[in-house]
């Protein structure tokens, strides 16, 4: 990927590829219907779990859907998907075609261009928001129903790229229900008011913990936390995920964890997510 940023000394030449590139953007928004970014304002909640299950829940109801990971310093979405050892192409339009999870279900990441996965990225903010900005209009999404945009954790670079190159992007927040997330959440609430973005709603993670062993439910984390912040800050609330441990080895297998536990509450959980953001766009 050629990158466009970082100076240059003919600025007409930097200037018309700047140009040629915005159009680019441009078109491959146009195609896109819906566009989410998935944030949270703390680490480790299952934002990259919570943004993949629900690309596949979409994606099995029939839905176009793509996920783009601008987690560039922790690209999970490809080892989560199991498509980890791919690289991405390059069509006859010198466009990069982004990875084919299954025949609804494209994604793109950092992590699909580097031979080298154990590489630290380290890129200062202007760089990150060209690549952002190139995995939208260098890559041929084609018309998609659903952009899923995994974002790392804060209100950093990436998450304020996504707000200012897709100014439709609506945010959906994932939170544990512990205190100390929820108050990370509200800074995230702050983030998308003070940079103008909707958000589309929230969505509690781990939420509580079926005993495989006496079916009691227990609420390692609490629960309930999630709906309340929702109902406080006057967002929608799209529901609760429980905690389950296979997604942990699903998602370190990468194998589909909806795939293998069709009939599982937490299967059960994103379809119905999944059928309320349908309802609710
Ligand atoms: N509902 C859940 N039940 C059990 N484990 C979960 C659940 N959601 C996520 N996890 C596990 O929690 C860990 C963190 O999840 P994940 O990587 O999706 O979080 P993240 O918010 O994207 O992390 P990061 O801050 O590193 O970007 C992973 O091991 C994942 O498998």
């Amino acid at each position: 990927m050629e990158m466009i940023a970082g100076g240059g000394c003919d600025m007409n030449k930097h200037k018309k590829a700047q140009t040629a590139q915005d159009e680019a953007v441009a078109g491959s928004l146009k195609k896109i219907k819906n566009k989410f970014i998935v944030m949270s304002g703390k680490g480790g909640v299952g934002k990259t779990s919570v943004t993949v299950n629900l690309a596949i829940a979409l994606a099995n109801k029939g839905y176009k859907v793509g996920i783009m990971d601008v987690d560039i310093h922790g690209p999970d979405v490809p080892r989560v998907l199991g498509i980890n050892k791919e690289m991405l192409g390059v069509n006859a339009d010198k466009k990069l075609t982004p990875l084919a999870y299954s025949r609804n279900l494209s994604a793109v990441s950092i992590e699909s261009l580097s031979a080298s996965k154990d590489d630290a990225i380290i890129w200062r903010g202007p760089v990150k928001h060209s690549v952002i900005r190139q995995f939208i209009g260098d890559v041929e999404w084609g018309d998609l129903d659903y952009l899923l945009i995994d974002a790392p954790p804060g209100t950093g670079d990436e998450p304020l790229t996504v707000a200012q190159v897709i100014s439709d992007a609506k945010a959906i927040i994932v939170t544990t229900p512990q205190e100390i997330s929820l108050a990370d959440v509200r800074k995230s609430i702050n983030f998308c008011k003070t940079v103008k973005m909707n958000i589309f709603g929230l969505i509690e993670n781990m939420s509580g913990f079926s005993c495989p062993h006496c079916h009691q439910a227990i609420d390692m984390f609490g629960t309930g936390g999630g709906e309340r912040t929702a109902k406080d800050a006057g967002i929608n609330f799209l529901g609760r995920i429980p905690f389950d441990p296979k997604l942990v080895t699903c998602g370190d297998s990468g194998t589909s964890y909806q795939e293998a536990y069709k009939d599982s509450p937490v299967t059960t959980a994103f379809d119905n997510v999944t059928k309320l953001m349908s309802e609710l766009i």
